[in-house]
């Protein structure tokens, strides 16, 4: 099985995971998913933990291998806590705790394949899962899985309901625990920690990629004297040109116009990630795209879980280039850095995140037909999904905070790869210009934006403008306007329940499948056309008059569409020229993705 690695600049070359003195079970688990070396946040906390069996809180950026460095050692250590005690029963030793339910998942994955070689004596259990049924859970339980991954809210209900100990808890790993914090958890997590084992017998990871330097709180309620690990920036960032950072200064409408240019043209080579700010949003994105013939899926919290994992399963493998990610947890839960609570425009912005923005009128319709369904509390894609082989991450809108901003891009240039991120934002004066189509959020996007700049010039990177000649894109205008009015707000409602139920039946079939083959993922579509819209066949063909001239004879060459007139880029580096930015020669930056 073979596994994509993690970005040079992460790997710690002068170390290998055989001078680890792992378990050979686990060593040979290792190998076989092809990593040789570890990462550097991997080799810092891997012989703390082991060895000096230290607490562990890191803070370490995306995609730097955060995982293995503490299943690594949970797995070591019960691994050698039943050669000691070779006679005692199953019990329960390791709990992960994280965010989200798509994470839950991807971390069972992970445990799954470094327990392949010892899964008769260890056993990990996803509590969080949505394809397991209450009696399934019970038997499951009755095996006493030695390591239980849950959301905090999760597993206290299960205390109160189900037959689980954690009196014997070895090991507590809290992933993404600043986001923990913030998504209304720490109820539950003081529930967790009164029935935590004594502190002596207890072991501590707490892992994050932004974590504030405010850790006295998490150190009192779970650690005893952590070795604290401050892995980010300058020593991994050292190569700077595997992420390239792009703003676009754009007004409301355009968006959707340069998306439209952008996807049609086929002008980003590989997989997008689209992130929007609410749900209407990622309908009404996938509704005008599909105006056009471009195809793409959605991910948000009220699709069901087993269908939300199984979309970002097929997007890993591949199967749908475009996925319009909705992304509305943190900046509504987060306790968020940059509002001023003074500020009663900041407060309105935020209480505004959620809620569509349309006319009035659309608003008192949208009331009346108010779509009865719930949000799942623990959805959340834009922190700790391992996204594989992502191009590009399209921040449609922009995040409302620079924490957010984060750990969206790093859903890119994961695992070796290089990637670029582009952030569409609305300047002030252009905000609410147009009204079906703006957002509330845009109101403050220059305010985030400079703080973003800010942010990742302290990590040594920059974010640069991303010019682009809005005369070439002007042909398509007209098009846009027409194929924009036929998505309505009644299309997206209608879009919006026909996806649930499209998902919501096949995520009956999905669950009785998973039940009965939990590794067979039959492959159900989640990209098809949902067509409330009316549907304009003559929008899908680009005519040969809009195209660039020299494109025109051989469609091969519209990856070369001059956006950017008057920039060149030198090995690699963006250099300016008149305001513009372009890579040297042929190579567009939106079709270098390695
Ligand atoms: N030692 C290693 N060698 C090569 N690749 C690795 C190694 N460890 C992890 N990886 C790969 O690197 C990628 C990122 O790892 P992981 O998801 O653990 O990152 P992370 O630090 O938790 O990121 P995030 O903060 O976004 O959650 C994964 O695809 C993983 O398989």
């Amino acid at each position: 099985m073979s596994q994509p690695s993690a970005s040079q600049g992460y790997i710690d070359d002068s170390t290998s995971f055989d001078s680890l003195h792992l378990d050979s079970r686990l060593s040979q688990a290792i190998r076989s998913v092809g990593f040789k070396h570890p990462t550097l946040i991997q080799s810092s906390a891997i012989p703390l933990a082991i060895q000096e069996k230290r607490d562990i809180i890191a803070k370490a950026s995306t995609g730097s291998g955060k995982t293995l460095a503490y299943l690594i050692p949970v797995i070591q250590t019960i691994l050698d806590y039943r050669k000691a005690e070779q006679n005692e029963e199953g019990a329960t030793l390791g709990v992960i705790l994280v965010p989200t339910r798509e994470l839950a998942q991807q971390v069972l994955e992970v445990v799954e394949k470094l327990i392949v070689f010892c899964s008769q004596e260890i056993k990990c259990l996803n509590l969080s899962s949505g394809n397991i049924s209450g009696n399934l859970l019970k038997s499951l339980l009755t095996e006493n899985p030695e390591i239980l991954i849950a959301t905090p809210a999760k597993l206290v209900d299960l205390l109160d309901t189900q037959d689980i100990s954690i009196d014997h808890l070895k090991f507590l790993v809290i992933d993404e625990v600043d986001l923990v914090l913030t998504f209304g958890y720490q109820e539950d997590l003081t529930k967790i920690s009164e029935r935590l084992p004594l502190r002596k017998s207890l072991q501590t990871f707490l892992m994050s990629a932004t974590l504030n330097d405010d850790i006295q709180q998490l150190k009192q309620q779970f650690c005893r004297s952590p070795a604290i690990l401050k892995l980010n920036d300058d020593e991994i960032n050292k190569d700077q040109t595997k992420l390239i950072q792009y703003y676009v200064k754009v007004g409301e409408f355009d968006k959707f116009l340069l998306c439209y240019v952008i996807f049609k043209l086929g002008l980003i080579k590989g997989k997008t990630l689209i992130f929007v700010n609410n749900i209407d949003r990622g309908y009404r994105l996938k509704l005008v795209l599909e105006q056009f013939g471009i195809r793409s899926c959605i991910l948000n919290s009220e699709l069901p879980v087993n269908s939300r994992q199984h979309i970002v399963e097929e997007f890993n493998k591949n199967v749908y280039q475009l996925l319009i990610a909705t992304d509305d947890t943190e900046y509504i839960k987060e306790e968020d850095e940059d509002l001023d609570p003074e500020n009663t425009e900041d407060r309105e912005t935020k209480a505004d995140a959620d809620s569509a923005t349309v006319s009035k009128d659309d608003t008192k319709k949208q009331k009346k037909q108010k779509l009865n369904v719930e949000k799942d509390k623990e959805y959340g894609v834009s922190r700790g999904v391992d996204f594989r082989n992502v191009a590009c991450v399209l921040n449609f809108d922009l995040p409302t905070t620079a924490k957010s901003y984060v750990h969206r891009i790093g859903r890119t240039a994961r695992a070796g790869k290089s990637g670029i991120s582009i952030s569409f934002v609305v300047p002030l004066k252009e905000f609410g210009k147009h009204k079906p189509s703006m957002i509330k959020t845009a109101k403050k996007d220059e305010r985030v934006l400079s703080r973003i700049i800010k942010q990742q010039s302290k990590f040594g990177f920059e974010l640069q403008p991303y010019s682009f000649d809005i005369k070439q894109v002007e042909g398509f205008r007209y098009r846009m306007e027409d194929g924009f009015r036929a998505v309505t707000q009644v299309a997206i409602r209608e879009a919006r329940i026909k996806e649930l139920k499209q998902e919501l039946l096949a995520s009956e079939k999905l669950k009785r499948h998973f039940e009965e083959n939990p590794h067979d993922l039959e492959s159900l579509r989640h990209d098809k056309e949902l067509h409330p819209a009316r549907v304009q066949q003559h929008l899908k063909r680009v005519p040969d008059y809009l195209l660039p001239e020299n494109a025109r004879q051989d469609k091969k060459k519209i990856g070369f569409v001059p956006f950017h007139k008057n920039s060149h880029r030198k090995n690699g580096r963006v250099t300016k020229k008149k305001g513009n930015f372009q890579r040297k020669g042929k190579s567009d930056p939106l079709k270098s993705f390695k």
